[in-house]
């Protein structure tokens, strides 16, 4: 089997107007990790993803998925690629008009135009189990849920086409730590299950510690740094050394053990 990275992203530029997001920004997530990926408020976490996944067009750069240039395939190619991985946005990013189900019918709609009706609700039904909620919930509005189970209505919909690569923007985000504990646990959870490969966004220093492979470090536009958190641990830098090293990062790494 190819150990190639699942995502390749090399040189990549953004930009708006004057303002310049990243610059010769490298990065790869490797088959079957959790890649997390830190940086201060507004050094280009969640641009970087919308690059990644189409939705922001770089300046330069090269991104390849499963080993394929995203930027020279073909509207048939893109839409095989996207098919593969799902997305759960820093919101949610719910539509408020539709309950839970239709939420999570939408993307399995748009990729299978002619999908049996009882075979979509049920579907949808498996994947809002899965991911933590009842059966009960399914017709619920997103405005009937709390934070914790939005979020989780928010992942059934990543996981509608059983995707193999997942981009996660700070799922923790907004939830208690108890909550943050157990969606940290779900994701864990279904990444085994599933053979999921992760890209994650997070601020949560809990979350590294706990389900994170690797972590990537966004900083002075590019990634400085990506490993274990022991080797950025082993790093000379002053934002890692404080991040990690830093009352919370301490409090997380011993109630890590
Ligand atoms: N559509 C846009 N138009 C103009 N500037 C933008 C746009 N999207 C993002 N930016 C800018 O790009 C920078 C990076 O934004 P991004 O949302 O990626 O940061 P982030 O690292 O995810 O931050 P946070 O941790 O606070 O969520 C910010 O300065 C932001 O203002």
């Amino acid at each position: 089997m190819s150990d190639d990275p699942i995502i390749s992203v090399r040189g990549l530029r953004n930009s708006f107007g004057e303002h310049v997001v990243h610059e010769n920004l490298d990065i790869d997530v490797n088959k079957g990790e959790i890649l997390g990926v830190v940086g201060g408020s507004g050094t280009g976490k969640s641009v970087l993803l919308r690059s990644i996944i189409g939705l922001q067009e770089p300046d330069v750069g090269e991104i390849s998925i499963f080993g394929e240039r995203i930027d020279c395939a073909t509207a048939e190619e893109n839409l095989d690629l996207r098919r593969r991985w799902g997305v759960l946005f820093q919101n949610g990013a719910l539509f408020s008009t539709l309950t839970v189900a239709e939420n999570v019918q939408v993307p399995i709609r748009e990729f299978y135009k002619n999908i049996d009706e009882s075979l979509l609700c049920e579907i949808a039904t498996f994947k809002i189990v899965m991911s933590g909620l009842h059966g009960d919930d399914a017709p619920k509005y997103p405005s009937e849920l709390s934070g914790g189970m939005r979020k989780r209505a928010a992942l059934a919909r990543s996981l509608a086409l059983d995707p193999v690569l997942l981009f996660l923007d700070e799922p923790t985000a907004g939830l208690d730590p108890i909550g943050a504990a157990s969606f940290d646990n779900l994701i864990l959870e279904l990444k085994e299950a599933l053979g999921l490969t992760i890209f994650l966004i997070t601020h949560d220093l809990d979350t590294l510690h706990t389900i994170c492979d690797r972590v990537a470090v966004l900083a002075d536009r590019k990634v400085i740094a990506s490993g274990t958190i022991e080797e950025l641990l082993a790093l000379d830098h002053p934002w890692i050394q404080e991040y990690f090293n830093g009352p919370r990062g301490r409090a997380a790494m011993a109630a890590k053990g």
